[in-house]
């Protein structure tokens, strides 16, 4: 089955290899060009959501043969069914779009995310240039994990470094002037600083803070694959983000695991009256 086009679409791939695991009820839906058999498993075209555009010109496409690898297999031990108009699929098949521009290729990533009724479920964050992959289901299984500590007192906050509003002021307002701001491009490379992630190009920070509008593409299987691990990707005030509906949001950002996230939420102050964001 021709899936997709381009080498950097091996997330798309991975997700597809781990849809069954997510498995639809309404097997009845429409197929659309070029996406054939996975988007009769994911239901209409508005559930699907993606930045990509398309060259017409470019011919390279993927195979999928629909076998699931068996290191996938072997990790989810319970296949859940859910109806398909349930599911939203968010696809950036290019995170880091400027850091790309300028050749600083380590931070840029491709992503997955499939949500069922709103909330993430299975996200897949791809680095095409280094070739790693790191996925998790929520209540599936996953091939990353979070590491042993982190430092919540004085803690390294990865942040946007062509986006990044006022989120500096607000880190060093919150967390004190000992506390090291990591600025790096990408939500994908992002979320991965949070993580055990083996990639000798990728930074570790203790929490991510975004204080800007950003779209749900960018933040979906990040916030599954943390969710998935046992942390928490919420607005700044922490609400949790629903993948349903606009396609972004307004509310800020925070990402953290193995801590407790709700007293991060309280040491937050609030964007609207110090006019931060
Ligand atoms: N204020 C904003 N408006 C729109 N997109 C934003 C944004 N802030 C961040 N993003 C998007 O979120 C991703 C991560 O941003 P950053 O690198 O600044 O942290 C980037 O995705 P893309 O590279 O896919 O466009 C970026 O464009
Ligand atoms: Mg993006």
């Amino acid at each position: 089955m021709a899936l997709c086009k381009g080498k950097q679409h091996q997330a798309i791939l991975q997700v597809v290899m781990l849809l069954p695991c997510v498995r639809m009820s309404n097997e009845s839906n429409p197929v659309y060009p070029g996406w054939n058999d996975w988007t009769r498993a994911t239901g209409t075209q508005e559930d699907i959501n993606t930045e990509e555009h398309v060259d017409a010109a470019d011919q390279e496409v993927i195979l999928w043969d629909r076998k699931i690898p068996e290191d996938i297999l072997k990790e989810i031990a319970t296949p859940k069914e859910v109806p398909a108009e349930s599911v939203t699929v968010w696809i950036d098949p290019l995170d880091a779009t400027q850091e790309y521009t300028e050749d600083l290729r380590k931070y840029v990533t491709t992503m997955v995310c499939v949500a069922v009724n709103g909330k993430p479920v299975l996200g897949v964050i791809h680095k095409p240039f280094s070739e790693y992959t790191a996925w998790a289901m929520v209540d599936g299984g996953s091939n990353v994990k979070a590491r042993t500590s982190y430092n919540e007192k004085t803690p390294r906050i990865v942040v946007s470094r062509s986006h990044s509003g006022m989120v500096k002021q607000v880190a060093l307002q919150t967390f004190g002037n000992q506390t090291t701001i990591i600025p790096a491009g990408g939500a994908g490379y992002k979320v991965l600083a949070l993580l055990d992630v083996p990639d000798k190009s990728q930074e570790k920070a203790d929490l991510y803070i975004h204080v800007t509008y950003i779209k749900k593409w960018d933040i979906c299987a990040g916030n599954a694959i943390l969710k998935a691990l046992g942390g928490h990707m919420t607005t700044l005030s922490g609400e949790e983000i629903s993948y349903t509906g606009s396609d972004g949001i307004e509310g800020g950002l925070l990402a953290s695991i193995r801590m407790n996230h709700q007293a991060l939420v309280r040491k937050l102050p609030d964007l609207e009256k110090t006019g931060h964001k």
